[in-house]
């Protein structure tokens, strides 16, 4: 009987989840409180200690997921200020809290949805609480409390190349062939549902980072699919690789069929509706599976309309109609399964980065020697 029981618990045992990978997480709320200032004493006019502060600090390598694991509570609290005493007339300051944050976070105040501090680089600090201030004389002895609020830590990736695609374009394969990353791969969309940065290595010791993104679909920046929820990650890159299938793109049968010239203005007028800002940031555009039959007379076909995209706009159905067209720096025919092909792509994401700080350096040189000096040690944003 005993048996048979320990056979029944074993079988109702839930299987182990070797296959569970926690999801991708680039929002976090939390919620900060600077300690208490601690109280004075008036008959010896001793002050109390002020509150600790809640800082974050900004470390490479770190997850979002990691630090929501890593805390105990959501509520982060500081310590009091200790109140003066006979025998300690200055009262101790209380401790403050250092939470480590994975860098690229931005934080926002939740109730002001203002924006606080962006830690976009290791070390960066910002106070998001600052501790309540000693009780003194000024203040008849009584400390204050703290700040409390709530903050949302929102996490933008930070790379050199964004790849910007529908599904299924081959932006992961590509993503394989030139970085170091192993992304999955497959014949359906929606393969990829995080992000993944991979970096690219040269052989004078550079190497470049690149993200590659979920498919977009049409009307990810209204947040169909999972659109929305990821184009915030191209925001910070400094070069947008698109990617399209030569061939076009169908979502499902209920879907029309897009051809390439269409799917771009698409991804064009996507990123517009999101932020016709990013129509600003310099792109290149790869035109995948050159390698499949018929792709030639497609290519052939293409090559003069994507001279100027303006010209075919008025063709182009009006519901992905972008009214601004993007500027690629180059075009490039490729097949991602190709390993040639991929070290021309890779010379020439190189070669456009190089020309685009060139570029920076000559426009704004007094920026950039601000930029390297901050690099040395000093710490980033704070709250005043
Ligand atoms: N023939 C051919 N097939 C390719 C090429 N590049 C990618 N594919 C195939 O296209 C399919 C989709 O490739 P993925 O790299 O997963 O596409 P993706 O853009 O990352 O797709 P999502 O993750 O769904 O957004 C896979 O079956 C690939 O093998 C190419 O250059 N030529
Ligand atoms: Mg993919």
């Amino acid at each position: 009987m005993v048996q048979l029981f320990k056979f029944l618990l074993k079988s109702t045992k839930t299987p182990a989840r070797a296959h569970f990978r926690p999801s991708f997480l680039d929002t976090l709320r939390l919620t900060v409180r600077g300690g208490h200032g601690g109280n004075g004493l008036p008959k010896y006019g001793g002050v109390g200690g002020q509150g600790g502060c809640v800082y974050f600090v900004a470390k490479e390598g770190l997850s979002l997921r990691k630090v929501a694991q890593g805390l105990k509570d959501k509520r982060i609290s500081a310590s009091s200020g200790e109140d003066s005493s006979k025998v300690s007339i200055f009262g101790k300051r209380g401790q403050d809290q250092r939470i480590e944050v994975p860098v690229g976070v931005q934080v926002y105040d939740e109730q002001q949805r203002k924006l606080i501090a962006d830690l976009n680089e290791h070390d960066a600090t910002c106070m998001v609480a600052a501790g309540g201030t000693a009780g003194c004389v000024g203040n008849n002895f009584l400390g204050r409390p703290g700040d409390n609020r709530t903050v949302s830590l929102d996490l933008k990736l930070i790379a050199d190349v964004g790849l910007v695609g529908f599904p299924n374009a081959g932006k992961s394969t590509l993503l394989k062939g030139i970085s170091n990353a192993k992304p999955k791969i497959a014949a359906y969309p929606f393969t990829t549902i995080r992000p993944q940065v991979g970096t690219i290595d040269y052989s004078d010791l550079r190497s470049i980072s690149i993200a590659d993104l979920p498919g977009l679909i049409e009307g990810a920046h209204a947040n169909f699919g999972m659109g929305h929820k990821f184009l915030k990650h191209i925001e910070r890159t400094r070069l947008l690789l698109f990617m399209v299938d030569i061939f076009g793109f169908q979502l499902s049968p209920r879907h029309p069929h897009r051809d390439c010239l269409t799917n771009i203005y698409s991804l064009n007028k996507e990123l517009e509706l999101y932020d016709p800002s990013l129509l600003d940031k310099p792109c290149v555009l790869l035109l995948n599976k050159i390698d499949k039959e018929g792709s030639e007379d497609l290519l052939k076909e293409l090559k003069p309309r994507l001279q100027d995209l303006s010209e075919g706009l008025a063709a182009c159905p009006e519901e992905v109609r972008p009214q601004r067209v993007l500027k690629f720096e180059r075009i490039l025919p490729i097949s991602a399964k190709n390993s040639d092909k991929m070290a021309l792509v890779k010379k020439q994401l190189r070669q456009t980065l190089d020309k685009l700080a060139e570029k920076d350096v000559l426009a704004n040189p007094e920026q950039i020697k601000m930029q390297l000096q901050q690099r040395v040690g000093v710490r980033g944003p704070r709250i005043t």
